[in-house]
């Protein structure tokens, strides 16, 4: 056990069905192993008496999002995210205001679309968001935007049960059956098979999935059909919307390079340690189209998840560390050239040599001279900070 985990504090905060599809008390155990505490955080309870800690775990995506509407929540998001304010240097998993774009899909698609512009190589479908009324009142949009049918149908909140519901729709007659707060997105073909990209940190993993079948494009006599995504794409899935109609090749998946740019991208976007992202591969056109981003998703069919969490946790902490030490050192420093310039201003008023005795951290007592000492603070801001920041 390396001793400089011994006593750092690992705090937590999931629900009960995310423990339990987590199988979190295994990554406890892995932690404990390793040298660190693990404590459940209840935030009901204030959370001072409960730390300190050094890292924090959580999912409060249900309770950020009823803190818009109840006053309870309201009061334990405000309270939570004070206590982490107060002590910036918890490391947070992830920060609030990082995870609040995904939790609305206008916001995340928009994200997506950024993407695309950066990175031409990482496509999303193009989409209208509805804010008001039912999909009738989006046609001339729909058409402005160059979106083609099928479309599918979003609910604007991201999480949650009900934001699983979703619509394909075939003609505009089906518009007037989806209400506003919600998303439209051209459907787009992809042979029924789903790229899942799990992020933990620097790292990524891919899982296929199944995904909806292959539709004829433009619009079509069927009548619209509702179904709930997690019927769709889990890894236990089997549904009749995923059986292709027709026998055609696997997809080939995306490249290592586009999956790479497109976690890149969107890690650089978000801000986020724990998300996950959807890709397909457009049928007619071979591109790679982001279509959902999720924040600290199921990592279902990645083994090596708890793995990638304690040692993301672990780099974070060791980051800290050196940012912490530089910080000290620097504080000498200053202190140091003060006192030097105290003692310079002494000197030419007693025109006389004076030792300080005391050695600044730069001077390498085994060496006969010193070293030249650095000149000015700045030695510091753009030398060794950097070097100890980009070093994690
Ligand atoms: N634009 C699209 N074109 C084709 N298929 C799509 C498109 N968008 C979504 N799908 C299909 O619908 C499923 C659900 O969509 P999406 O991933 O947006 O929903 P979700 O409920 O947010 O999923 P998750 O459980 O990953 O959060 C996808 O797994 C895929 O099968
Ligand atoms: O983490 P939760 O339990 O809340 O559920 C998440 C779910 O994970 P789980 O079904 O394995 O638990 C994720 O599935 P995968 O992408 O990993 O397939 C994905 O659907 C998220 O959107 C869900 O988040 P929510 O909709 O709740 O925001
Ligand atoms: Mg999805
Ligand atoms: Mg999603």
């Amino acid at each position: 056990m390396p001793s400089w985990t011994k006593g750092k504090c690992i705090g937590y905060c999931l629900n009960d069905k995310k423990k339990k599809k987590l199988n979190f008390q295994g990554f406890e155990d892995l932690c404990r192993k390793r040298g660190y505490e693990v404590t459940e955080i209840d935030l009901a309870k204030p959370l001072c008496e409960q730390g300190p800690f050094d890292v924090i775990i959580h999912k409060l995506s249900d309770l950020i999002l009823e803190s818009s509407y109840n006053s309870q929540s309201h009061q334990l998001i405000q309270d939570f995210q004070a206590y982490v304010e107060t002590y910036p240097s918890i490391i947070l998993l992830d920060p609030l205001p990082a995870v609040r774009p995904l939790l609305d899909r206008f916001e995340s698609y928009r994200l997506l679309q950024d993407l695309q512009y950066q990175d031409n190589c990482i496509f999303s479908p193009p989409y209208v968001e509805l804010n008001s009324g039912t999909g009738r009142d989006a046609v001339a949009q729909i058409w402005e935007h160059g979106l083609t049918f099928p479309l599918i149908c979003k609910t604007r909140v991201a999480h949650g049960p009900s934001s699983h519901e979703m619509v394909l729709i075939f003609n505009e007659e089906g518009l007037g059956e989806v209400n506003a707060p919600c998303l439209l997105q051209s459907f787009v073909n992809h042979d029924a098979v789903l790229f899942k990209v799990f992020v933990v940190g620097s790292s990524h993993f891919v899982v296929c999935r199944p995904s909806l079948k292959n539709f004829p494009r433009g619009q079509s006599a069927r009548r619209s059909i509702f179904f709930n995504s997690h019927d769709v794409s889990k890894p236990e899935s089997c549904s009749h919307l995923t059986e292709l109609d027709e026998a055609t090749l696997e997809p080939t998946p995306p490249s290592n390079s586009i999956v790479g740019r497109a976690v890149r991208g969107l890690r650089s976007a978000l801000g986020l340690s724990l998300f996950g992202v959807d890709l397909i591969v457009d049928k007619q056109t071979g591109r790679c189209m982001a279509i959902d981003v999720n924040t600290f998703p199921g990592y279902e069919g990645v083994p090596e998840f708890f793995s990638a969490l304690l040692n993301h946790i672990e780099m974070l902490l060791e980051s800290h560390k050196q940012v912490a030490k530089a910080r000290v050192l620097m504080a000498e420093y200053s202190l140091h050239q003060r006192v030097l310039h105290q003692d310079v201003a002494q000197e030419s008023t007693h025109e006389q040599a004076h030792d300080t005795g005391s050695k600044p951290p730069w001077v390498d007592s085994s060496l006969e001279t010193p070293k030249p000492a650095p000149t000015d603070s700045s030695f510091f801001t753009l030398t060794v900070l950097p070097a100890v920041i980009s070093q994690h």
